[in-house]
């Protein structure tokens, strides 16, 4: 006999958790239904109280390591001297350039060829592990070696800009930090978001809140042309149809660097890259995957666009994206701002900076297979809808004109000297793993 409490309970729990309309219940149903119910009831709360206890440590982690990262950085003197020192150029009228993303590809060379010029560099990177991150680590003792401090900080640290903005005068930001990739977009469009923009405005906040206001060489991308098929492309062209979520955070950061030059007066040149590739690059692309596979005896995937075209790209090598980088530093203008206005127009400019040849993917293997000495496993497959565009193909009359940009280095000759440098970073037997510094 059920007791009127018992009832009550009874009834309470089948409010909790009712049961299927119309079906009849037993009592020893309802017993085992009310086991399982409790069961569950405490399961359910021991796992809340579990995510809650997880979320309260990785908060308290992340603050740790916030308050870790920013005292480490922003109450440390001999931490300032260093900054003070790294930022001061040893020639005449040098420059001083904080370069973001400077453990990257084209961040760590440009890096390099700034300092060796007698100009002062501050690098600031992420370190984040879109590939491989011991290969920027690799990249960052190599700057160091070369008496360049890179710091480990994110855009979006507000503090640690402002702090650094207080510290050195720099005369000029060349900002390549960014979440690079276009097929990656379709997996982690946050990423886009949080560096492509976020870390975009919270950069030129920096920028236009310092005094002196330094001028801005960033970098864009051909990906911004999308579905022009006018060739080759002129900065004057449409780029208004990006076909990735990354060649629209590239195209926003077009217009958003625009805002603050119309607004603020920052002095402004964005660079379009056109598929740079070459010794130390990005593990990501297609020439240096297609590389290690190729070593490794594993099949490579090609892409083919519609009806059996091949894809083709132009290809530039990283020296020849060096000087278009320095020259655009030399030869951009000042930001007139300060405290927030602008005492009158600054330049605003883009350009190109391609190779003016483009390269199918196909001969660009079979160059690979040349230098290699290793026969590629080819699988062709169509393009997948994913981001890809068929083809580029950079005008860059533009670049010739102000910055006296002339691309020197073939895909032949380039390669020739990327393959070089894998094997004797990596050897021709790796899986990845490096046999030697930088
Ligand atoms: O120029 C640019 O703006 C862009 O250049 C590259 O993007 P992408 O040209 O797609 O370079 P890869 O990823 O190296 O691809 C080169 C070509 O190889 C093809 N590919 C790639 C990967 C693969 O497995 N198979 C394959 O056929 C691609 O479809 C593409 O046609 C960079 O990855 C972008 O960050 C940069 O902004």
């Amino acid at each position: 006999m059920l007791t009127e409490k018992n009832k009550m309970r009874l009834l309470e729990e089948d409010e909790l958790f009712p049961s299927t309309p119309g079906k009849v219940k037993i009592e020893r149903a309802h017993t085992i239904n009310r086991q399982f119910h409790r069961c569950f009831a405490s399961t359910s709360t021991t796992f809340l109280w579990a995510l809650f206890l997880i979320a309260l440590t990785a908060s308290y982690l992340s603050f740790q390591s916030f308050v870790s990262t920013s005292s480490r950085f922003l109450s440390s003197s001999a931490w300032d001297r260093q900054v003070r020192t790294s930022a001061s150029p040893r020639r005449p009228h040098g420059l001083s350039v904080l370069v973001t993303g400077a453990a990257g590809f084209v961040g760590s060379h440009c890096s390099l060829a700034l300092h060796k010029r007698g100009d002062g560099v501050v690098g600031l990177d992420n370190f984040n592990s879109y590939y491989d991150p011991s290969l920027k680590r690799a990249r960052r003792d190599l700057l160091s070696r070369n008496s360049i401090l890179l710091i480990d900080g994110d855009l979006n640290d507000h503090r640690l800009l402002s702090k650094l903005f207080s510290l050195a005068h720099f005369t000029h930001v060349l900002h390549l930090a960014a979440q690079a990739g276009v097929r990656y977009a379709i997996e982690n469009p946050a990423s886009y978001v949080h560096s492509n923009i976020a870390g975009l405005v919270s950069l030129l906040e920096a920028v236009k809140s310092a005094d002196p206001q330094p001028a801005v060489v960033w970098a864009s991308s051909s990906s911004v042309y999308g579905l022009n098929d006018k060739s080759p492309f002129s900065e004057s062209d449409r780029t208004d149809r990006p076909a990735s979520l990354y060649a629209a955070t590239k195209k926003a950061g077009e217009e958003i660097t625009h805002t603050y030059n119309h607004i603020y007066g920052l002095s402004i040149t964005g660079l379009r890259f056109f598929t740079v590739y070459g010794p130390m690059g990005r593990p990501d692309m297609a020439y240096f995957s297609f590389t290690k596979a190729i070593l490794a005896g594993k099949p490579i995937t090609i892409y083919r666009g519609k009806d059996g075209v091949d894809l083709a790209r132009d290809f530039t090598y990283i020296d020849d994206i060096v000087r278009g980088c320095l020259a655009s530093l030399d030869t951009a203008g000042k930001s007139t701002g300060s405290g927030g206005k602008k005492s009158g127009p600054a330049p605003y400019r883009i350009f190109n900076l391609g190779n003016t040849s483009p390269v199918t993917v196909p001969t660009l293997v079979s160059i690979l297979e040349k230098h290699l000495k290793v026969k590629a496993k080819k699988k062709i497959v169509e393009m997948p809808g994913n981001g890809d565009v068929p083809f580029t193909h950079a005008n860059i009359s533009l670049a010739m004109a102000e910055l006296r940009y002339k691309p020197s280095t073939n895909l032949e000759a380039g390669l020739k000297k990327f393959v070089k440098w894998y094997i004797s970073y990596y050897g021709r037997s790796s899986r990845g793993g490096r046999k030697t510094n930088l």
